[in-house]
């Protein structure tokens, strides 16, 4: 059934509509930061006043076409600009999704033999090195598990070039354990998630129980490593055992985070503040904006049951 109306969410008709309808625009607000960077930056003002850091996502273009992997990169250079004119880049985090530069780029397409991987690569250079030169770094997000070694792969790089930029992990994957095991070097930000996309049986842990184990088993391994954890989730029961291992572990307030996305559970990320931890928002704007929303009804029928209600009108 949620797929189903998740599908229905994602064509153009109701897209246009969920466009116009006030309702539907609020409620999506919620989660996504707008569409420009005229709507980004107060939102991010805003998370500075309260104490959080953020990690701007750039929600870029669908990618078909080389071409369309150049536009988000310009999509994210200007970001870099932006918050650099601003005054907001130094500490800045971006979240880079590979797929937006390309990674998934049929050889077909590509010209001058470059695969995919290789011209995001490159592209991800650029961005590295346009935070970097101001003040801000990059993570990079982790997709679907197909992609999780050429990601690393190009994340090795990256990072060689630049050690600040971090990497993602999903807890659901059963290599990440010893992923993690191998990049736990000192001072290497690395993000760990449960993993949003679904993935067979033979490479991903079965239910939630067992992936919120392999959670608490890498995070254990992490804390009481060198490496900087970013334990990227809002689940109750795992921040509050990540809380119990940053003080038996005595780690220092910044050399760990919490991330969690925009607007969900806010008051819990402010909480984290005001006991002194650090404490950072990812926050996802611009043109893909509304696939992104989409894809976050996918994980949440709850969602997909008021965003219906919105476009009727009746909330
Ligand atoms: C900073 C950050 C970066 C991420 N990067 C990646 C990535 O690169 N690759 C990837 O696969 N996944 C990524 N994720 C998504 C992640 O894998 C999970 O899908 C998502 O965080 C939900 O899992 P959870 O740990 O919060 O636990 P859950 O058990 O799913 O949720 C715990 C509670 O949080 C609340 N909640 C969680 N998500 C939502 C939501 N969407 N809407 C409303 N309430 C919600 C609910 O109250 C829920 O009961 C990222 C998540 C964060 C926070």
């Amino acid at each position: 059934m949620t797929s189903l109306l998740v599908h229905w969410a994602a064509r153009d008709a109701v897209r246009e509509a969920a466009m116009s309808a006030p309702a539907a625009r609020d409620l999506v607000n919620r989660y996504v930061a707008g569409q420009t960077l005229d709507d980004l930056v107060p939102v991010l003002r805003l998370l500075a006043s309260r104490g959080l850091r953020f990690s701007v996502e750039y929600l870029g273009v669908p990618v078909e076409v080389p071409a369309d992997a150049a536009r988000n990169l310009q999509g994210y250079l200007d970001l870099v600009q932006r918050l650099r004119d601003e005054g907001i880049a130094p500490g800045a985090e971006l979240s880079v999704r590979l797929g937006w530069l390309g990674q998934e780029l049929r050889d077909e397409v590509l010209d001058g033999g470059r695969t995919g991987g290789e011209l995001a690569l490159a592209y991800a250079r650029l961005v590295c090195r346009a935070s970097s030169n101001a003040g801000a770094f990059v993570t990079i997000d982790m997709s679907h598990h197909e992609l999780v070694d050429g990601t690393l792969a190009i994340w090795r790089e990256l990072h060689q070039d630049l050690p600040g930029t971090g990497i993602t992990l999903q807890a659901a994957l059963r290599r990440t354990e010893d992923d993690a095991r191998e990049i736990a070097m000192p001072g290497v930000r690395v993000r760990l998630c449960k993993g949003s996309f679904r993935a067979p049986r033979s490479v991903a842990h079965r239910g939630k129980h067992d992936v919120d184990l392999a959670f608490v088993r890498t995070l254990r391994m992490l804390m009481s490593s060198q490496a900087v954890p970013l334990v990227a989730t809002h689940d109750p029961r795992l921040v509050a055992i990540s809380e119990e291992l940053i003080r038996r572990t005595g780690r220092a307030a910044d050399s760990y985070e919490f991330q969690m996305l925009y607007g969900i559970r806010p008051l819990e990320q402010r909480r984290l503040v005001d006991i002194g931890h650090t404490a950072r928002v990812y926050v996802p704007f611009g043109p893909g904006w509304y696939d992104y929303y989409v894809r976050n009804l996918a994980e949440r029928p709850a969602n997909t049951a008021l965003f219906i209600r919105s476009m009727l009108g009746k909330r």
